[in-house]
């Protein structure tokens, strides 16, 4: 029941609602139900059939079209005399600066990525505007209060970095399936589809080019005289075959392990094989435009389950099929393709790539399902979950227009009932106190000062790390780099010719004991980085060449106390999520914020292998973290 003191704080309110996917379906309706009568909505994407299995407020007709709008139009249909803006556009956009944001009572955050909720997290600061984060995966799910200087700051708490695995386990030891998948998406992959300059593992030397030539033959190269079909059967006998014979020859590396197996074509096709079957879409000329299911090696093999696990001939039959498409029906993209998980012939290539990895290494296969959900970091979304958050999104949202500050509280949704509770209430930390983007507390940079460009230094910290869109860089008061559409041709020569500077020989150096004070002015927010020279680093571990700290961990937060009444201080997560959701039956959980607690009971599924640094799965940000409860 919705009590009177709540209605008149919700009349009269004006609430923006950031993202329209999974949890944002759920809590547009919440909050029209429960009545806010002035919502504004952002959200970039348009609607794809994976979303429909979750977003109610989608159907089949509105493929193709405007989340946010799409959505405001389905809640007016039920409670036609409120007002809904919908913004089809990215909640970066400058659009949605400072004052944008001012005239907002609170922001609820339905998001999936890291990037974007930083970005929100520093404007909702700027502009002094209370924000409820959220995130669901699968059964868990979180909500989370941040009003300035009374609660911890979305980024006040350092988050784990995404999962990663050594290069070496990567391109020569896999043991497990998902180091196959990272192979053939992040390696070959990446390799034969995306940015042909991009930094490789993969051994792009073929036999006859491995000799003391200085000319380096890479043989991902199409050779002029080849078609798609010696092409790609080359490039099989390559990655297959060679490298892994290449491979056995390190005597040492296979001591303690299973020695994998050379695979080439001619081993798996029979000759009269050898030659795809083509079958309805082969030849591609029905193919729509930009409809990225509609090319497909499964389609053109009659492959039609895709639970099915393949046979190492069907696995090989589909790799030089989705291989031959590409390069017939894709060229336009190839030398710009990202692993896409929603991008069937990329699923249906890295599938076939990682199960023949797979058979070579002794490894079991799997299925194009089990691949995909590998392969794009995906958990099944549990609809229920969504609107569960969504509720404690909408009922935060009313204790915050009350300031009712006492009753704020974070709520873990659990997966297994723990002291009879499904959901998990805590008091919310207080701002830490060495954050750097609520407590403005410096950072530290150890980096080589001789060595680094300020290139260097803008992409690998500035905006990967900090997570900054337009930076401005000083050092004391001298102005070294700025970015924005509006400078003039001179400053934009200077700065271009800045970021090629190696760091020491600026005329004034940036050395040892500098300070440099980076700034985006979108973003309204500031942040000092003392500098500390030092000269060599470890490349698997430290592969930026450069380490950012100083951004520790707050205390640990005030016994939980949950608002039920009863006593629960002994009961606590350890690691709140900050998931992300997605697609299908599908959720990301991103970059959980590490954060102890008294008495925890919950203990922490420890991870099989203790695996340094490398090669990352990308999609993320993400991060497998289940958690168990005992
Ligand atoms: N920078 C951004 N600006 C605006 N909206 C964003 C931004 N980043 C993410 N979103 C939106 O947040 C929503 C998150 O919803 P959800 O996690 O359910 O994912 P989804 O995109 O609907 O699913 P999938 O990724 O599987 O297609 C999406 O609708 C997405 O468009
Ligand atoms: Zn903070």
């Amino acid at each position: 029941m919705v009590s009177q003191k709540e209605v008149s704080a919700m009349k009269g309110t004006k609430v923006l609602m950031v993202g329209a996917g999974g949890i944002g379906c759920e809590l547009l309706k919440t909050l029209a139900l429960s009545g806010f009568e002035d919502i504004h909505i952002i959200d970039m994407d348009t609607i794809e059939v994976s979303n429909l299995n979750r977003q109610f407020l989608f159907r089949k007709s509105h493929v193709g079209q405007s989340k946010a709008k799409v959505a405001r139009d389905a809640v007016l249909r039920f409670k036609p005399n409120i007002s809904i803006t919908p913004y089809h556009a990215n909640v970066k956009d400058n659009t949605f600066d400072v004052d944008f944001y001012k005239q907002f009572n609170v922001v609820l955050n339905g998001l999936d990525n890291l990037d974007a909720r930083r970005h929100v997290n520093r404007l909702c600061l700027a502009a002094d505007v209370p924000l409820i984060e959220s995130g669901t995966t699968g059964f868990l799910g979180q909500v989370t209060v941040h009003v300035k200087g009374k609660t911890e700051c979305y980024e006040c708490q350092p988050k784990t970095a995404p999962k990663s695995y050594p290069v070496c386990t990567i391109t020569s030891t896999p043991s497990k399936f998902v180091h196959c998948i990272v192979w053939a998406k992040e390696l070959l992959f990446a390799k034969l589809y995306g940015d042909k300059n991009q930094d490789n593992d993969l051994n792009v030397r073929s036999g006859g080019a491995s000799g003391s030539s200085d000319h380096v033959e890479d043989v991902f190269e199409r050779k002029a005289d080849e078609d798609i079909e010696q092409y790609g059967r080359r490039i099989y006998d390559h990655v297959f075959g060679y490298n892994i014979e290449i491979a056995l020859e390190n005597k040492e590396t296979w001591k303690n392990r299973t020695r994998p197996r050379p695979i080439y074509v001619r081993d798996v096709l029979p000759d009269q094989l050898s030659q795809p079957q083509p079958n309805g879409h082969v030849d591609g000329s029905e193919c729509a435009v930009g409809d990225l299911s509609s090319v497909s090696a499964m389609s053109s093999l009659s492959l039609k389950n895709p639970q099915d696990i393949w046979s190492l001939m069907e696995n090989t039959k589909v790799f030089l099929e989705a291989f031959k498409l590409f390069f017939t029906k894709r060229q336009e993209d190839i030398g710009n393709l990202v692993f896409d998980k929603d991008d069937q012939l990329a699923v249906e290539f890295v599938t076939a790539a990682a199960n023949i990895r797979a058979s070579s290494f002794g490894i079991p296969l799997h299925s194009l399902f089990e691949a995909k959900g590998i392969a794009g970091n995906i958990i099944h979304a549990v609809a229920t979950t969504n609107a569960i958050i969504a509720g404690l999104i909408v009922i935060e949202a009313m204790k915050v227009l009350q300031n009712d500050e006492k009753n704020y509280r974070t709520t873990y949704c659990l997966e297994h009932p723990t002291q009879n509770m499904l959901l998990m209430p805590v008091e919310p930390s207080e701002p830490n106190k060495a954050c750097y983007v609520c407590s403005e507390s410096p950072l530290l940079l150890e980096i080589n000062t001789n060595r680094t460009k300020l290139g260097d230094f803008v992409e690998k910290i500035v905006k990967a790390k900090l997570g900054m869109n337009l930076p401005i860089i000083m050092h004391g008061s001298v102005l070294l780099y700025e970015a924005g559409d509006d400078l003039d041709d001179d400053m934009v020569a200077i700065y271009t010719a800045n970021l090629e500077k190696v760091l020491s020989q600026f005329p004034t150096p940036i050395t040892s004991g500098s300070m440099l004070t980076v700034e985006d002015m979108q973003q309204e927010f500031t942040c000092k980085i003392n500098i500390k020279h030092r000269e060599e680093f470890d490349e698997e571990k430290e592969p930026d060449g450069m380490v950012l700290s100083g951004w520790t961990q707050a205390p640990p937060p005030k016994e939980s106390n949950p608002s039920n009444g009863e006593n629960k201080a002994n009961t606590s997560l350890s690691e709140p999520l900050n998931a992300d959701s997605d697609d299908e039956v599908e959720v990301y959980v991103p970059e959980p914020v590490a954060k102890k607690r008294k008495h925890s009971d919950i203990t922490k599924e420890t991870e099989e292998e203790e695996e340094d640094e490398l090669v990352v799965l990308p999609d993320a940000n993400l991060d497998f973290k289940k958690k168990k409860l005992v």
